[in-house]
């Protein structure tokens, strides 16, 4: 039994969360006596408790995080379409982030690394974010560290000036040598500096190399503290808010990132879409497996690698499968992620470079 299961109305089975039975337990009524010291505040009850929630826009709730509101919106709305068995799993209430876009701003004696304050362009820095997944603050950390030794200039947004724009930090936490029930904390990082510059002939490029080599001598396979998976760089210079540019180069440590979700190998490359809670996205893939008939043929809209299509036919044997997605680097990824399935998946599975809103399919 996961440390804490509240069981809540029927037909909604299971709420999951990471705090214990005893600090989610219901308040005594104000007329008997309360325990203090072994009774947690109801009111920090999944509480995110982060020092950053004032200031920074990630992150909408404080308190009760393992029942926002929305869920009990979602469970209304899907019963008034006669869906009576929707359920949700929190998953981990903290730490469950494994990918983030951190916007890189301030300056290299003292850069400030992380989002926006809500409708504004000033950025956060958000060091001790409670729903990143550890290793991404510690990869944030180095980055601070190489940044203030190596002189690298943020960018600056008014003058289009500076060299790091934004920073992609995705956690793999799957690494078959280590047991189970360590591939999540031992996760490893790629990391992926969004460069201001066309490519890595410009003027700049020797801070880049130097930026990336700082990460992996202090974080990579040979240093004492491995955490970093690798290192990308993707060049972007236009001024409006895209942050990603259209070249990706792979510079150091590992170049395929493998994840494993939905019963799947599936490969992620830095430029192709990928769901940032893991686990959750794992028991969602799950869920949805047993919704679809054995032998259906499939298709995948808004597919991106192609995770969703793909898992479904490994687990549901599907005649087809056929995976729509407008951004034609995610290729790549999909045709890996079907390289390492089984040979006993014969189904027709295929990805198209379509707009879906365009396309009659
Ligand atoms: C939220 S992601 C989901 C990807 C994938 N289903 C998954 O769960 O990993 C949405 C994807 O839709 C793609 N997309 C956005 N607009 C699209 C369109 N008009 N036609 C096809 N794909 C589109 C994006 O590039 C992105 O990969």
């Amino acid at each position: 039994m996961p440390p804490c299961l509240l069981s809540a109305r029927p037909p909604f089975p299971f709420i999951s969360c990471r705090v214990s039975t005893e600090a989610v337990r219901t308040p005594p009524p104000p007329s008997l006596p309360l325990n203090p010291p072994t009774t947690a505040l109801p009111s920090l009850t999944c509480a995110l408790q982060c020092p950053h929630f004032q200031s920074c826009s990630g992150c909408t709730h404080e308190f009760n995080l393992h029942r926002p509101p929305i869920v009990d919106e979602a469970t209304d709305f899907f019963k008034s379409l006669g869906v009576s068995d929707f359920t949700f799993d929190s998953c981990r209430l903290y730490g469950w982030r494994c990918r983030a876009k951190l916007a890189v701003r301030g300056s290299s004696v003292s850069p400030l690394i992380g989002l926006y304050q809500e409708g504004t362009h000033n950025v956060v820095d958000i060091p001790d974010c409670k729903a990143h997944h550890p290793r991404i603050n510690a990869a944030v950390e180095l980055l601070r560290q190489g940044i203030k030794q190596l002189n690298v200039e943020p960018y600056d947004e008014d003058q289009g000036t500076g060299d790091l724009r934004y920073v992609q930090m995705a956690v793999t936490t799957h690494n078959t040598s280590i047991p189970a029930s360590e591939r999540y904390r031992n996760g490893k990082v790629q990391i992926t500096l969004v460069w201001n510059s066309r490519n890595e002939k410009s003027p700049n490029s020797d801070k880049l190399d130097a930026l990336a080599y700082f990460l992996w001598r202090n974080g990579g396979s040979r240093s004492n503290n491995h955490n970093i998976h690798s290192v990308w760089a993707n060049f972007q210079t236009s001024t409006n808010n895209v942050i990603f540019g259209n070249r990706w180069r792979h510079l150091l440590g590992e170049n395929d990132f493998w994840e494993h979700v939905g019963g799947i190998d599936i490969s992620l490359a830095p430029s192709s879409f990928g769901q940032a809670n893991t686990r959750a996205f794992d028991i969602l893939l799950r869920k949805l497996q047993k919704y679809v008939p054995y032998g259906a043929s499939v298709t995948d809209l808004y597919a991106g690698a192609g995770v969703i299509g793909i898992s479904l036919a490994a687990s549901r044997k599907c005649r087809s499968v056929r995976c729509i997605e407008i951004n034609k680097e995610s290729k790549l990824s999909f045709e890996k992620t079907v390289s390492r399935l089984p040979k006993s998946v014969d189904s027709s599975i295929s990805w198209h470079n379509a707009d879906t809103s365009i396309v009659g399919l």
